[in-house]
Parts: structure tokens; sequence; C-alpha cells
């Protein structure tokens, strides 16, 4: 397989990393990260060690791949949208977080998006490495549920470059299921500036359980079969197995960089059929950090 990872951050870095294993894998990313694998190539460390040599470039090559693999925040879709036009592609796998990444690939793609969950962990430690914070899986599939070739052709190949990948008929409620997790967890640790395992046992944990109960109720609006409890035992379960670390939305507000709020508690928000108060009201505040801080022009806010 020819695979074009676009946001060599650091879940594209350690997904590419691993499918440069088996396949003819190019990293589209920033110097000076682009600039030392192409030097010296790709170090993954943690629960997963290799050493790889992917091509690395800043700009996406007008040429055909069997896959582009989406790994950039939802805020830069529409941006990864724009330059993957550039390239000849097979099939478009998104293993973003958030709500909506599929559909703005689709419009403006020509390639077949497929709708990807991802809980393997990562972070870049510095140019040219990357660690694996957790061993998970990624899970695939047609965004609007049921089986395709596409699929069933992606899954496989990922599987033989050693990811753990599932071929999932029931994208709608995984996806659904991942964003309760996240309209639960990321807004409320990054505002209490706590770790996830705070929200197991402590007073951050009622609003958490509260989003994610809204975000189950709007995915049943719509038809998916996710019930409250199953949303608030996923979020405790995510809680606890990850009880150490910062959330990614956590990690960007330490950063002071724009979160993926639009597209997680945003996107219930946007979706919701009545009042959803504890999105609402995260998302409000989540905004206004970022507008405070120049980050949003303010569409929204
Ligand atoms: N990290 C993780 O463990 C997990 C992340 N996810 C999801 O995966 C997605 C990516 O997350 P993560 O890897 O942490 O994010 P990162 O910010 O680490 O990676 C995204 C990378 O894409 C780069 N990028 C953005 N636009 C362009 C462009 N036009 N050209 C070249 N490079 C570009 C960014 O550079 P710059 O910042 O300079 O714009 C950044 O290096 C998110 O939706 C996240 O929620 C899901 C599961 C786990
Ligand atoms: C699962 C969780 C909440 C782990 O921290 C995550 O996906 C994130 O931080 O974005």
């Amino acid at each position: 397989m020819r695979a074009l990872v676009f946001g060599a951050g650091s879940l594209g870095s350690l997904l590419g990393g691993l499918l440069a294993r088996a396949h003819d894998v190019t990293l589209v990313g920033r110097d000076p990260h682009v600039e030392r694998v192409r030097a010296e190539g790709l170090r993954i460390a943690g629960e997963v060690s290799a050493r790889v040599a992917p091509a690395a470039t800043t700009t996406v090559p007008a040429e055909r791949f069997d896959l582009a693999l989406v790994a950039v925040k939802a805020f830069d879709t529409p941006a990864a949208a724009e330059a993957l036009g550039g390239a000849d592609l097979d099939a478009v796998l998104s293993v973003q977080n958030g709500l909506g990444n599929e559909a703005v690939l689709a419009e403006a793609l020509d390639a077949p998006v497929l709708a990807g969950t991802c809980t393997y962990g990562a972070r870049l430690t510095e140019p040219g490495a990357v660690e694996c914070t957790g061993r998970g899986e990624v899970a695939l599939g047609p965004p609007d549920g049921g089986e395709s070739p596409v699929a069933d052709r992606v899954g496989p190949a990922m599987r033989a470059a050693g990811v753990e990948t599932t071929v999932a008929a029931d994208m709608p409620r995984r996806c659904w299921e991942k964003l309760a997790v996240n309209a639960g967890i990321n807004a409320v640790t990054a505002l209490a500036r706590v770790e996830n395992g705070a929200l197991v046992d402590g007073p951050a944990g009622e609003p958490a359980r509260r989003a994610a109960r809204e975000a189950a109720r709007v995915a049943r609006e719509r038809g998916i079969d996710l019930s409250d409890d199953a949303a608030v035992e996923a979020v405790e379960r995510v809680a606890a197995a990850t009880s150490a670390n910062r959330s990614s939305m956590l990690q960007d507000v330490d950063a002071g960089g724009r979160t993926e709020v639009d597209a997680i508690n945003g996107a219930v928000v946007d979706r919701a059929e009545a009042a959803v108060p504890a999105n609402e009201t995260l998302t409000a505040l989540v905004r206004g950090w970022e507008r405070e801080r120049g980050l949003r022009e303010d569409e929204e806010g």
C-alpha cells in the first residue's frame, strides 16, 4: 500500500511510523520534524519500539496513493481537505476525534472517506521521535455504517503492519460513544486543570457524566443506539484507565493552543434537538478562553 499521512504530529507520526513497517509511507507535516525524519528516520519508543524511514514532506505530492490517513486537529480539517485535493487518492481515513471531519473531507474530495476511531495514545517527544503512550486499536468503516470494499481493503493492510485494526459496520455508534467520552472528559479536565482520574470519584465527575449523557441523548435522537448508562460507563472506564493522563484538551490549554471543543462539545450542541446545558456551558467556557487568547476570530463563540 502507498499511504499518505496528512498531519504528522503525535498520532500521525505514530500510525504512519507503524504503517511504514510494511508499506510505502509519506508523512506530511511541519519542519523541523519533517527535516529530521528525512535525515535520520523516525524513532518510535514507549509501548512500541521501531525505527523506520518513511518519506517526509511539508506539502502533499501530486501523486497517487492507496490511502490518505488524516491526523490533523479537527479545526485544520478544511485545510487538510484542500491540500489533499492535489493528490490522486483511492481512499481517505480520518482517525481524528470529534464529529464532522469525514463530511468535510467527503465534500472536498472524490475518494471514498472512511470514519475511524483510534485508542492508541501518541506524543511527539522531539523532532524525529514519537512515543506510543498507549497501545489501542483503530476501528474503521463507512461513516454511515455498513460494509464497504474500501474498508475491507484498508483494514487488513493496516493489520499487516501490526496496527491493531477492526473493520466495523457500526461506525456511527462507535463515533458517538467516543464523542461522549471526549465530551465528558476533555473540556471538564481542561477547565478544572485536572488529570482524567480526578473524574472517577471527584466533584468534577458529575459535569463530565452530564455532558456524556447529553451526547448519548443526541445520538439517540439521530437513531443511534447509545444509552445514557453506556455513555457514562464509557467515561468512567476511560477516565479510570487513563487516570494519569492529561487530556488532549488540557494539553492544548497548557500549551496555549486552540482546542477541538467545536468538534466535540460544540458538535453535541449543534446537533441537539433540545437544550444540552452541560455541553452548552462547556463549549462557551472553552470558546471564551480561546477568544481571550486570540485563538479564534470568532465566528460563533
Ligand atoms: N495524540 C493522541 O494520542 C490521539 C489523538 N487523536 C486525535 O488525532 C488528531 C490529531 O491529534 P494529535 O496527533 O495529538 O495532534 P498534533 O497537533 O500533534 O498533530 C497534528 C499535526 O498536523 C500538523 N498540521 C496541521 N495542518 C497542517 C498542514 N496544512 N500541513 C502540514 N502539517 C499540518 C500540525 O502542525 P501545526 O501544529 O504546526 O499546525 C501538527 O504537527 C486529533 O483529532 C486528536 O484528537 C485521537 C486519538 C489519540
Ligand atoms: C480518551 C482521552 C480522553 C484520553 O485522555 C482522549 O481521547 C483525549 O484526551 O483526547
